[in-house]
């Protein structure tokens, strides 16, 4: 990926960055780069995450798919960090294969997916890395019980991808399902580009060798200066305006097929740097659809916003056709995919009018290669971003919370957590 700074510098934008600034910045990024080779160099927790490229291998991956290389759909089974990056890649790529993600416990739309999908020609990937996910293993459950009750063999249709030890892996051993593991040191919202990943982007026929490849190329950028480095650019520039006081960062990509990119990057931002009082307030936009939703306040409201735009410089394209209607005649000379860049140019020189910082993040075409890119790209911004913040980027103990108060309103064990539930302050105002 190539990142663009310029609309984030004080010369354009308030708030904003000066070149001076981020020079001074560019030494804190040279220690950081030494403290995340050295975290790499040693698989430390978290930092093993920016090895993952290295160390997956494309192979064990498609051997454990091929009995449902055939599958018409794909069932993925699994939240946040164990769903997110499968969807970026699966949603972001043309396949034969229809793909769900189970990541949410809501009935009536789990039902929904069930009744309508092929059981039989269906594909199960349940994917947990510490195999305890509530929400995971109830729909797994659910599922297997509705492929059980279609006549399937659920064991032969399920595929696992867990940590070394856990209920999940025991179900897999106990039943002999084909199983991949979660790499040790490798927090679920950075695993995209292991199995975590990578199942569902198999079982849909996407090229693993080029999404890998993307990842390494983007490694290979990383060192010690942001100027060199257009991961630790846009880590370094985002925790730059934060600290100027842009708390929200809107990821806007312009391309439908990067919306779940945005989503992806709002775990990994939010669960990575929200600590300690600290972090940047992911948002998810998409362009052009919220330009007529989201933009005027991007534009006009509080300016405590960075936008960050991914595009795509190339793709296919469709023309629009012609019409004898004069005031519509300048569309017939154009493609969808004009329309598209010039609503991203005059979006984002619209925001820089306006003063309002920022980013522009380019990708060569939306494929495997690039995706890899991005993946591994954004994942090491945040490790750096983290870095600078001081923040463990690694642990997201603020969640656990409300899993275990979850865990005790259900019977599963006592918990103070859920003694707390009770105590809610009430001011209810009633029709
Ligand atoms: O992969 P799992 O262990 O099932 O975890 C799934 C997700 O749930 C947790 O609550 C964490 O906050 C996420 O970081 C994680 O990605």
């Amino acid at each position: 990926m190539n990142v663009d700074i310029g609309n984030a510098l004080a010369s354009v934008a308030s708030p904003g960055v000066s070149r001076a600034s981020l020079e001074r910045l560019d030494e804190q990024v040279a220690d950081a780069h030494e403290r995340i080779e050295a975290g790499m160099a040693n698989a430390e927790h978290g930092y093993e995450a920016l090895n993952v490229p290295d160390r997956t291998d494309p192979d064990e991956i498609r051997a454990a798919v091929e009995p449902v290389a055939d599958a018409d759909a794909l069932i993925t089974v699994g939240i946040g960090g164990s769903s997110l990056g499968a969807a970026t890649i699966t949603n972001a790529l043309d396949s034969d294969t229809e793909t769900v993600f189970l990541d949410n416990v809501d009935p009536e739309w789990v039902s929904r997916h069930l009744e309508r999908l092929p059981l039989a020609d269906t594909a199960i990937n349940v994917v947990s890395r510490s195999g305890t996910t509530a929400e995971t293993l109830a729909n797994f459950l659910v599922v297997r019980e509705a492929v059980e009750s279609a006549g399937v063999d659920w064991t032969e249709r399920t595929i696992v991808t867990t940590g070394e030890a856990g209920p999940l892996r025991d179900l897999a051993n106990r039943h002999d399902l084909p199983s991949l593991p979660v790499p040790d040191g490798v927090p679920g919202r950075f695993s995209a580009l292991s199995a975590v990943g990578l199942v569902a982007a198999a079982v849909c026929g996407h090229d693993l060798e080029a999404l890998l490849e993307g990842a390494a190329a983007e490694a290979e950028t990383l060192s010690g200066s942001l100027f060199d480095c257009p991961a630790y650019a846009y880590g370094a520039t985002s925790y730059a305006l934060d600290q100027r006081g842009a708390g929200v960062n809107a990821m806007m990509p312009y391309a439908e097929s990067l919306e779940t990119a945005a989503e992806w990057f709002a775990q990994l931002w939010a669960e990575s740097l929200g600590k300690d009082d600290l972090g940047q307030t992911p948002v998810r936009a998409l362009g052009v659809t919220d330009q007529h939703s989201q933009l005027q306040l991007y534009r006009a409201g509080p300016r405590d916003k960075l936008v960050t735009f991914v595009t795509a410089r190339e793709g296919e394209d469709r023309p629009i056709p012609g019409t004898d209607v004069d005031d519509l005649a300048y569309l017939g000379d154009a493609t969808l995919g004009d329309l598209l860049e010039a609503e991203f140019e005059a979006t984002e020189a619209s925001l820089a009018a306006a003063g309002r910082p920022n980013v522009r993040v380019e990708l060569e075409r939306v494929d495997e290669y690039e995706l890899g890119g991005l993946l591994y790209g954004m994942e090491a911004a945040c490790v750096l971003a983290g870095e600078l913040y001081g923040v463990n980027t690694f642990e997201q103990p603020a969640v656990e919370w409300a899993k275990k108060a979850t865990r005790g309103l259900l019977g599963g064990g006592e918990f103070e957590e859920a003694a707390a539930v009770a105590e809610k302050t009430e001011l209810r105002i009633e029709r």
